[in-house]
C-alpha cells in the first residue's frame, strides 16, 4: 500500500442513546481515493466531522503524516491540509463566486488576484467557472464547483467529499471524476462518502464499510460487486423492488398549460406545464436540479396557488386550495429539503408527525391536539419505515440525513394519499432504505394512488415509473412510457447538460 497520510485509531463518539462511531480504525494512503460506505446512520458523517474538527472524539486518536492530529476546530484542520465539501452548500446567492470564496478565507487577497487564482485553479482542474458570476444564478453542479475550488485554493492533502454526486447530471459526474483523478495523480488523498456504489466502483481505490458505528470490513471496490458491497453494509441480502402488473385507472390529477412566475429572483418560472397522472400510475419527472422541481411541487401541494381550474383533482378544480385543504382531499406532498421544509429541525418527530398528519389522521380536533395519537402515529412511521432513532421525542435534526428522509416519506405514505407528490424521495438514502422507499411508492400505486415522483436519480425513475417526463428551465416535456427509454433519449428530454462544458483536463 502507498504511504499512509492519515491513520485513524479507535475513534469513538457517542451521542445520547447511540454510539455513532465505535472504535473505528483505518488508514488513508497518500494519493488514494478512499470510499466510506455504510447505511444511513452508520456513522459516516460523524467520522468525517471528527477528521474535519467539527466533532471531538470521546476517545481514540488520529495521526497525520506521522504526527498526532487532533483539530480543535475546522480552521485547525484546514491549516493541516484537510478540506471538506459538504452535502449542503453554504453559499450566499446574492454574492458572486469570488466574493463567496473570499468570505471563507482567513486573509483574502485583493479581489482581482483572487479572481485570477480562481480562474487558474478552475482551468487546471477542468472546472469551468467565472469568478464574477452571481451564485444565485448558478446550477447545483456549478455551486459545487465553487465549493471544490474553495477547497483547492488551500492546496489540501486530504479532500473529504460527502455525497458529491447527488446534485449532478451524468455529464457533471464525469467532469467531477476527471478532476478527482487529476488530484489523485498529484498525490492528494480523497475520502469519498457516497451511496452510489457503481460510482464508487469506477472511482475509488479502497473502501471502508461502517455498520452501526463499527468498521465491519474493507474492500477494493473495483473487484467487488455493488450488490456485495450493499450486503456488507446491511449485513443481510438485498431485496430489489418488485413491480406488479398494474392497470392504470382514470385520471387522478391534471394540469393544463399552467404558467407561474418565478417565486424569487433565483427561482424558476413554470412555463406552459401540462401534466396528467392516473390512478395507479407513477409519473417520473427527471431533470437537473433548479429547473423548476421545487416550483412544480409547490403548485401541486398548494404552497403556491393558481386559478381554481388550473389544477384538477378527479376533474374538480383545486388550484385555489391551500395545502391543508388539499390534504383533506388526499393530495399529499413531501418536498426535497428535509430540514426546514419537509421537517422542522428543532421539533421532535412527534411534533413533525403532527405538522402534516393532523388533518388526515385526525390528530387535532376542536382546537385540541391529541398527543397520544400523534405519538402513536410517529411511532408507526418509525416502525414501518425502519427509521433508526432512539424514539419519537428526538428532534428531527438529530437524525442522520437518510433516516430523516425515511421518516418524511413514511409520514406521507402512511396517510394513504390519493395523490402523492415527492421530490427526491431517496436523496442521501442508503441502498437498502432506497429500495424500501421505492417499494413503498410502488405499493401505494398498486393500491390505486397516483404518484408523481420528481427525482434527479434516473435509475430510480426508470425502476419505478410508468411514464417519464423531464423538466428543463421550467418546461415539462411530453411524457413517454418509461419502458425501453434509453439514457440518451432521457438526456435529450432533459435538454442536454444544461450549458455545461466538457472538461478539458
Ligand atoms: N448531533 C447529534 N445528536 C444526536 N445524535 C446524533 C447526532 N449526530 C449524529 N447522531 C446519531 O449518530 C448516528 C450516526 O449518524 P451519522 O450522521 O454519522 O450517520 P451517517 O452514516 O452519516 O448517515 P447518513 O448516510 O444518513 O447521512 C445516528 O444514529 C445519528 O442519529
Amino acid at each position: 500500500m502507498s504511504d499512509v497520510l492519515l491513520s485513524l485509531k479507535g475513534l469513538t463518539k457517542a451521542y445520547p442513546g447511540v454510539v455513532a462511531n465505535d472504535q473505528v480504525s483505518f488508514d488513508i494512503g497518500v494519493g488514494e481515493v478512499h470510499a466510506l460506505l455504510g447505511e444511513n446512520g452508520a456513522g459516516k458523517s460523524t467520522l468525517v466531522k471528527m477528521i474535519y474538527g467539527l466533532v471531538k472524539p470521546d476517545s481514540g486518536e488520529m495521526v497525520l503524516n506521522g504526527t498526532p492530529y487532533a483539530p480543535a476546530e475546522p480552521r485547525a484542520a484546514r491549516a493541516d491540509g484537510i478540506a471538506m465539501v459538504f452535502q449542503h452548500f453554504s453559499l450566499f446567492d446574492a454574492l458572486n463566486v469570488a466574493e463567496n470564496i473570499a468570505l471563507g478565507m482567513e486573509n483574502p487577497p485583493p479581489m482581482r488576484d483572487l479572481a485570477a487564482r480562481i480562474r487558474a485553479v478552475s482551468e487546471t482542474y477542468g472546472l469551468p467557472l467565472d469568478p464574477y458570476r452571481t451564485v444565485g444564478g448558478l446550477s447545483a453542479g456549478e455551486r459545487q464547483r465553487v465549493e471544490i475550488i474553495r477547497c483547492l485554493l488551500q492546496d489540501p492533502k486530504l479532500l473529504i467529499m460527502d455525497e458529491p454526486t447527488s446534485v449532478l447530471t451524468p455529464q457533471e459526474v464525469e467532469i467531477l471524476f476527471e478532476t478527482l483523478r487529476k488530484l489523485k495523480s498529484e498525490g492528494t488523498s480523497i475520502l469519498y462518502i457516497s451511496h452510489k456504489l457503481e460510482e464508487i466502483r469506477a472511482l475509488c481505490d479502497h473502501a471502508t464499510i461502517l455498520r452501526l458505528g463499527k468498521n465491519v470490513g474493507e474492500c477494493v471496490p473495483r473487484d467487488t460487486s455493488a450488490r456485495d458491497m450493499a450486503e456488507m453494509m446491511v449485513g443481510t441480502a438485498l431485496k430489489t423492488p418488485e413491480r406488479s402488473g398494474r392497470a392504470l385507472g382514470p385520471v387522478a390529477l391534471s394540469i393544463k398549460g399552467l404558467s407561474v412566475a418565478a417565486p424569487s429572483a433565483f427561482g424558476t418560472a413554470l412555463k406552459d406545464v401540462t401534466l396528467t397522472v392516473h390512478q395507479g400510475e407513477i409519473l417520473g419527472i427527471g431533470g437537473v436540479a433548479g429547473n423548476g422541481q421545487d416550483e412544480l411541487l409547490s403548485v401541486l401541494s398548494g404552497e403556491v396557488l393558481c386559478a381554481p381550474g388550473e389544477v384538477l383533482l378527479h376533474g374538480e378544480a383545486i388550484g385555489h386550495l391551500n395545502p391543508i385543504r388539499r390534504r383533506k382531499l388526499g393530495v399529499l406532498a413531501a418536498p426535497e429539503e428535509r430540514l426546514g421544509h419537509a421537517a422542522a429541525p428543532d421539533m421532535s418527530l412527534t411534533e413533525n408527525a403532527l405538522l402534516t398528519g393532523s388533518v388526515r389522521e385526525g390528530l387535532a380536533q376542536g382546537g385540541m391536539i391529541n398527543w397520544g395519537a400523534t405519538r402513536r402515529f410517529a411511532q408507526q412511521v418509525i416502525e414501518a419505515f425502519d427509521v433508526r432513532t432512539p424514539g419519537t421525542e428526538n428532534a428531527a435534526r438529530s437524525l442522520s440525513g437518510g433516516n430523516l428522509q425515511k421518516f418524511v416519506i413514511g409520514r406521507e405514505v402512511l396517510q394513504d394519499p390519493d395523490v402523492l407528490v415527492v421530490n427526491q424521495p431517496t436523496w442521501g438514502v442508503d441502498a437498502a432504505a432506497a429500495a424500501a422507499i421505492r417499494q413503498a411508492l410502488l405499493d401505494l400505486a398498486a393500491k390505486g394512488a397516483a404518484v408523481i415522483c420528481i427525482s434527479q436519480d434516473l435509475d430510480e425513475l426508470m425502476e419505478i415509473s410508468d411514464n417519464f417526463a423531464a423538466l428543463n428551465e421550467g418546461r415539462l416535456s411530453a411524457p413517454r412510457s418509461a419502458e425501453g427509454l434509453s439514457v440518451d433519449e432521457i438526456g435529450l428530454m432533459m435538454g442536454g447538460a444544461h450549458g455545461m462544458e466538457v472538461a478539458h483536463v
